[in-house]
């Protein structure tokens, strides 16, 4: 059955004494999440205050000339993405009408728990130095939402008739950016094409969303129509990602949405994703599999990359095996090995597969500061890939060759899919694909890691910048 609107659920009963209203909230939930994949959470706890200091804060930056704010731009990492930069729908007309400003993991008083600094989705934030309120009003907010969503996941574990604690082990340092995000008044002559963030399906668990009260938030249905996803004052909008999606076997819908702002008012909101950590396996979750339902997804394959996303698997540094038997896909002492080889052009990845056929990924971030560099990213969006991994590739523009360290290596091409026709904004990403080799048992490969800049995106052995560097490589097999 399809819906007309977006439901409205009080979370005050989360923390009721009566369990019957625990239960009424947790069956709310779930009737919102499998039919909807969306829900407005009211009365969810975050302060007023902080909201209004991070509103104040990211509107003093937005309202900076061009050429400030791209001082902040690292892409693929956080900071500034201008407008237009972004294309999350490829069928739509121009790039999406807004800018950004995203933020990591990160403590206000980064002393205070190094065991969280990573380098993984944390310690790569830049701050505005002009705006010295930007950082503590920002990264207040922050944590106060982290802490309203990661009280949410024992309630999806309800929903899902699994124990409370289920995602507790698998949510101890999720990947959660946040982006702070400012769709511009349109004046003039208005494109009706015009959208300030294509039609997307959104990452990672969940997203929970701040929007302030000029509207453009829309949510597709199951017969194709956009409906609207209206400001409800003191609420967040909570909608299901791929990830969790996959993860519950699509028992949850990670539903396509995008905001449009053609009005002559400016529109801001402030959307936080919220992943798992990053050594999970997201196969689906058994109290999702039955006969009737059987799983739809393997324990891992390149789906999860194409529709899920990185951060169920974006942990590893080098060494990126493929089980064939279990078809799964790990990493081998990885972050230790990126470390101890920062910077360098040193062989770094080995690649091993057990099938016939294998993509290697490979996405570069920029140094960070811990200098365990990490990935990412990839191949994200729902809509490229309906029905396997056959086809998203198609269509990729081939932007240069590798230079493999053999002579006699058959050439692996290279190509860009976060260029002009690309969703994936978010990350700057990069498919090698081996459209002329095998990966087979046989072949045993090793490729070089090499520094890359966003202005050069090619992996050439030659440069060496020490700002940017390759971090991961990734081996999928159909399995
Ligand atoms: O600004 C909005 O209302 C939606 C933002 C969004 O969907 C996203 O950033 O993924
Ligand atoms: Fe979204």
């Amino acid at each position: 059955m399809s819906f007309h609107a977006v439901p409205v659920i009080d979370f005050s009963r989360a923390s009721s004494t009566d369990p019957d209203e625990r239960l009424a909230l947790v069956k709310d939930i779930k009737d919102a999440c499998t039919n909807v994949g969306f829900f407005y959470a009211k009365n969810h706890g975050v302060d007023a205050a902080l909201l209004q200091n991070v509103t104040k804060a990211m509107k003093s930056f937005f309202a900076h000339p061009l050429e400030e704010k791209q001082k902040w731009i690292r892409e693929g990492v956080a900071g500034y993405t201008p407008i237009q930069k972004l294309r999350h729908d490829p069928n739509q007309y121009g790039g999406d009408m807004h800018e950004a400003f995203e933020i990591k993991w990160e403590l206000l008083d980064p002393l205070a728990d190094s065991s969280r600094d990573d380098g993984i989705m944390s310690a790569t934030n830049v701050w505005p130095d002009e705006l010295p309120e930007f950082r503590l009003a920002a990264l207040s907010y922050y944590h106060a939402v982290l802490d309203f969503g990661l009280s949410i996941f024992p309630l999806f574990a309800l929903a899902l008739g699994l124990p409370e604690n289920f995602f507790d082990d698998k949510t101890t340092k999720p990947a959660a950016p946040m982006r702070l995000l400012h769709y511009p008044a349109q004046t003039g002559i208005i494109d009706d094409r015009t959208v300030g963030i294509g039609a997307h399906t959104d990452w990672q668990c969940f997203t929970l969303l701040w929007q302030d009260d000029v509207g453009g938030l829309q949510v597709l249905n199951q017969d194709n129509k956009w409906i609207d996803a209206p400001p409800i004052q003191g609420t967040f909008v909570v909608n299901i990602g791929d990830q969790l999606s996959r993860w519950t076997n699509d028992t949850f819908k990670s539903t396509v949405h995008r905001a449009i702002n053609r009005t002559n008012v400016e529109r801001f909101s402030i959307p936080i994703f919220f992943g798992s950590d990053y050594d999970v396996d997201i196969a689906p979750i058994a109290t999702c599999v039955s006969e009737d339902r059987p799983a739809k997804y393997p324990s891992a394959s390149l789906e999860i990359y194409s529709q899920s996303s990185f951060s169920a698997f974006a942990q590893f540094g080098c060494k990126v095996v493929v089980d064939s038997n279990s078809g799964r896909l790990f990493a081998q002492d990885a972050a230790r090995a990126a470390r101890s080889s920062p910077m360098s052009n040193s062989l770094i990845g080995e690649l091993v597969s057990n099938s016939d056929l294998g993509f290697v990924f490979i996405t570069f971030r920029e140094h960070a500061r811990t200098s365990s560099f990490i990935i990412v990213g990839s191949y994200s969006q729902r809509q490229y890939a309906p029905s396997g991994f056959a086809h998203p590739f198609s269509g990729l523009k081939t932007l240069g060759r590798l230079p493999l360290l053999s002579p006699q290596s058959p050439p692996l091409i290279f190509a860009d899919f976060d260029g002009s026709s690309s969703n994936l904004g978010r990350n700057r990403s990069y498919a090698l694909f081996n459209t002329s080799i095998q990966l087979s048992p046989s072949l045993s490969r090793h490729l070089c890691c090499a520094p890359v800049s966003p202005l050069h995106p090619f992996i050439d052995l030659s440069m060496s910048n020490p700002h940017y560097c390759t971090t991961m490589m990734y081996c999928l097999t159909r399995t």
